[in-house]
């Protein structure tokens, strides 16, 4: 059936007609994922489904149209199924209190792969292909500090996206406008990685009740892909004069590079830049353990001192901590009332 296999175009025969799809060239696609997206058009596994007036004279270009706009319809209902799921899931989330820290970037950056190698877990899909993700996932993690969070994957970001889908690929980024952290996850194997960076900042601007100032880490991805000393050089021609850009780090979530200095940035970020910091606790600690208190000074910043007294027991303080701090400093804290009393004698 197939009549010719150009990588950009292929052809089909039916009776005496021939209809030939065309790949746009803004979308670039190998032929391998111009078949993957052929065979996902439902309406092309059988060409009985192709309108009547198909094989007679209706012309080539009014029937890539209507495959297109059947594409689109299709893409349209089923971006508005996940945001209705996701406004659901939204709304236990932020029951449960655990901070949103969403994975955006452009398509095919690697947000899925990283969120199934964080997560530990293999049911998200990844694929090499655009659009892999429709239908967006979250997954529990806790990072090594022991600080829970909630990891949500997103739909891939594109450049010049068909006009009919902007609406519904906006309606999934909704959670973003609510989000707590975001990592920028960048392709930074690929050579157009900066437009990609500028295309996103900018489509996450343009969102509507998108805070700017929301805290975004640049995740830099694919790093195994690069040559040594490319990382460091691509780091500084990457810089972006984003409000909202707290940082950046470098990993490959392929090979599980670069987890610890990710997961350090995050706890860092939340705790410098959210809410969802740290416990807040009030603490007695003896003279004779002042090498404790030496460390909390040291601004390693798992520590943030409020309130300082030093009275006869001790130094009394009024801290917020990371959980593994909280952990270390469990047995020196003192209730609210013990607090009072020591202040006040
Ligand atoms: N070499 C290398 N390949 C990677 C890395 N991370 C992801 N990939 C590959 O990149 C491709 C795309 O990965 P995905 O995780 O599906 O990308 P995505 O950002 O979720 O894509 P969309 O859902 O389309 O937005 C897959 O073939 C991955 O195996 C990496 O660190 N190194
Ligand atoms: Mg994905």
């Amino acid at each position: 059936m197939t009549v010719s296999t150009n990588p950009q175009r292929r052809s089909y025969k039916r009776g005496g007609s021939c209809i030939v799809l065309f790949c746009s060239s803004r979308y670039v696609m190998t032929p391998a994922a111009y078949d993957r997206m052929l065979a996902q058009l439902p309406f092309m596994t059988s060409l009985e489904s192709l309108p009547a007036s198909a094989g007679k004279g209706e012309t080539q270009l009014s029937l890539d149209r209507t495959l297109m706009k059947k594409k689109i319809a299709a893409t349209t209902k089923a971006l508005e199924e996940v945001r209705k799921v996701r406004a659901q899931q939204r709304e236990r989330h932020v029951e449960l209190g655990l901070p949103i820290v969403s994975l955006v970037g452009y398509t095919n950056a690697g947000k899925s792969t990283l969120l199934n190698a964080l997560a530990q877990q293999v049911e998200v899909k990844a694929k090499d292909r655009l659009f892999e993700t429709l239908d967006p996932t979250r997954r529990s993690v806790t990072l090594p500090g022991g600080r829970q969070i909630m990891l949500a994957d997103t739909v891939g970001f594109i450049q010049r996206l068909p006009e009919q889908l902007v609406a519904g690929f906006r309606a999934t980024l909704e959670e973003v406008v609510q989000t707590t952290l975001i990592l920028h996850v960048v392709d930074v194997s690929s050579p157009m990685a900066a437009q990609q960076i500028a295309s996103v900042l900018k489509t996450l601007k343009r969102l509507p009740r998108f805070k700017s100032t929301t805290p975004q880490i640049m995740v830099y991805n694919k790093v195994d892909r690069l040559e040594g000393g490319k990382a460091e050089e691509l780091e500084q021609s990457l810089s972006y004069p984003d409000p909202g850009i707290v940082g950046h780090v470098q990993v490959s979530a392929l090979k599980g590079q670069g987890f610890t200095a990710l997961a350090e940035a995050i706890e860092e970020t939340l705790i410098k830049h959210t809410d969802f910091g740290a416990a807040s606790m009030k603490l007695l600690i003896p003279y004779t353990e002042s090498a404790v208190y030496a460390k909390m000074k040291s601004g390693d910043n798992q520590v943030k001192i409020n309130e300082e007294m030093h009275s006869s027991d001790g130094y009394l303080l009024q801290v917020t901590a990371t959980p593994t701090a909280e952990r270390m400093l469990k047995s020196y804290e003192v209730s609210e009332e013990d607090y009072e009393l020591i202040a006040a004698m």
